[in-house]
């Protein structure tokens, strides 16, 4: 039971950004952070695996081909939030979520949708939200709801496009947490991009370093993460820490090199 991607080709009319991308395997129950600099193809890399974007090359989800064409198989396997946090639409949250499960999920009973609603309501801690309208939330507010239709789908994929850019810290955590205990306790595969770098080490089991040059290096962030990656792949000057907890952190001391990668 794993994520298997070889020779995958994926970008756009114009631009390739990946060509041949082969990962080692991804097995269940894994919370990969996916990190690089601006425009290298995080984004990229989680529309293609979530059939949002063209792509070509196998992908393979627990033995199964990731549907490419058919978004009735897709959205049960793949749970997608992209970048931009979703529209402050006059519709209350509980009913947004509940369209996005029912259309996901038909063959769901009602309540077999409510309570999957309760839950990850309860478990983002967002019960409060429920009976609010998107366009009278704040960006934060509108993100966790962005996410609860994600989650409540239970699909056994994750790809998170930074679904922590308008959080607090608090919020940060709870929604790492959430994804955490997905991992753990469904054997969720969830790729998270992100620019936090320490929030990111702090929940991860892997890390998915996207590099300029389209080269792409997956493992664990003791083995990955080093400053001279860092100096590499960011152009910082940085050091690789332990945290009094034991977790890695990152301090970024310069910018050693102008990025010319825009
Ligand atoms: N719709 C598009 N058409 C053409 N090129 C695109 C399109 N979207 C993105 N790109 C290009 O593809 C490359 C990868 O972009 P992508 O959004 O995947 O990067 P990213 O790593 O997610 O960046 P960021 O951290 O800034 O969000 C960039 O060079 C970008 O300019």
């Amino acid at each position: 039971m794993s994520l298997r991607l070889n020779g995958v080709d994926a970008g756009y009319r114009r631009r390739l950004v990946f060509r041949n991308l082969t990962l080692p395997e991804i097995p269940r129950g894994t919370l990969v952070a996916v990190i690089g600099p601006n425009a290298v193809g995080k984004s990229t890399l989680l529309k293609s695996l979530a059939g949002v974007q063209p792509a070509s090359g196998s992908m393979m989800l627990h033995e199964e081909p990731l549907a490419q064409g058919r978004v009735d198989q897709r959205v049960r396997q793949v749970g997608y939030l992209p970048q931009t946090l979703p529209q402050p639409v006059p519709l209350i949250a509980y009913e947004i979520v509940f369209s996005a499960c029912r259309s996901a999920r038909p063959d769901w009973s009602r309540a077999h949708i409510e309570r999957a609603i309760e839950a990850t309501f309860k478990t983002l801690g967002i019960h409060k939200l429920a009976l609010r309208r998107l366009d009278e939330m704040s960006g934060g507010q509108r993100q966790m709801v962005g996410l609860a239709q994600v989650l409540v789908r239970r699909t056994p994929l994750l790809l998170l496009d930074e679904p922590t850019s308008a959080l607090d810290l608090h919020w940060q955590l709870n929604v790492l947490n959430a994804v955490r205990a997905a991992s753990d306790c469904d054997g969720v595969i969830a790729l998270v991009a992100s620019h936090d770098l320490n929030l990111s080490l702090r929940f991860c089991d892997q890390v998915l370093v996207l590099t300029p040059d389209g080269g792409a290096e997956l493992g664990r962030p003791e083995v990955v993460l080093t400053p001279a990656m860092l100096a590499r792949t960011y152009g910082i000057e940085a050091r690789v820490e332990r945290c009094s907890h034991g977790y890695p952190i990152v301090l970024a001391d310069n910018a050693v090199t102008a990025s010319d990668y825009f």
